[in-house]
């Protein structure tokens, strides 16, 4: 199993920002996250990661049972993580491939001497997520549709069991969006023994390979089963409280208000 959160809730500030999830991810699982702002997406990602503790319930991650089994570097190395908060830790006068090569220490910036494997893979990572163009070009120097493609070759150094993308389409046109997509959909489909966990808060970018979506709501877990069974005019009315339908189109759904 790659996670499994029993009962958990977590109080920031007096608040109440998640409570009572119960979520499991089995191996090779690929999950949609559904919410909108200020559901929580975030802190549950951060407690995934262990950055942050569950004030109540249960969260075991890989096997790892936060508060229980010791953490540290070992398990951050097998979650893979692209988010707005890495992106900002990131040395912008970097180059694409030393970005890429640090995510085999999982550090920001290279401070170890990288294996000629390593070299190999950061190289066979660019090519593959279509950046070996600008492999050498400072990461400050990127577009945003770059630097995302950057980041998830990072991430993927490592070999994670687990990769999560938090809202990656963010900031992007059409065009390098539906690219980064397609590239995630493949990446899905080439390497099935990492699952995926895609953050989005648009319902067009469920891609056929996320079979299972959960839709979180004021840091509760509305619903969470088969996409197929979430997506749809009628669960999506209840969760947006506004009539909306649901059509596919080539595998992706599109919603509009009614
Ligand atoms: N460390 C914290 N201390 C206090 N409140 C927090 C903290 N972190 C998050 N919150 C609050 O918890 C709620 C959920 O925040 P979170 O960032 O997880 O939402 P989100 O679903 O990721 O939203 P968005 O889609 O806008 O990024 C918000 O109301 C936020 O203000």
């Amino acid at each position: 199993m790659i996670l499994n959160l029993d009962q958990v809730s977590l109080m920031k500030e007096g608040n109440w920002i998640l409570k009572d999830i119960n979520w499991q991810i089995d191996n090779g699982e690929h999950w949609a996250m559904l919410g909108l702002n200020g559901a929580g997406k975030t802190a549950l990602l951060h407690m995934l990661c262990a950055y942050y503790f569950p004030t109540k319930g249960s969260v075991t991650v890989l096997n790892r049972r936060f508060g229980k089994d010791p953490l540290g570097d070992e398990l951050r190395r097998k979650i893979g993580i692209v988010s707005s908060t890495i992106k900002e830790r990131l040395y912008e006068s970097d180059s694409a491939y030393q970005i890429v090569l640090s995510g085999a220490f999982a550090s920001i910036g290279l401070y170890e001497t990288p294996t000629d494997d390593m070299r190999e893979k950061a190289q066979q990572l660019l090519k593959e997520l279509g950046c070996f163009g600008y492999a050498n070009r400072s990461f400050r120097k990127l577009s945003q549709g770059e630097r995302q493609r950057v980041l998830i070759a990072r991430s993927l150094m490592a070999n994670p069991d687990l990769l999560i993308l938090d809202e990656p389409t963010n900031g992007l046109d059409f065009l390098a969006r539906e690219q980064l997509l397609e590239t995630i959909d493949h990446l899905a489909t080439r390497t099935p023994s990492t699952s995926i966990i895609f953050v989005t808060h648009h319902v067009e970018e469920i891609l056929p390979c996320f079979h299972k979506t959960l839709l979180l709501k004021s840091g509760h877990i509305f619903a969470a089963d088969q996409t197929n069974q979430i997506v749809t005019s009628e669960v999506l009315s209840d969760f947006f409280n506004i009539q909306v339908r649901v059509s596919w189109i080539n595998a992706r759904p599109t919603i509009s208000k009614v």
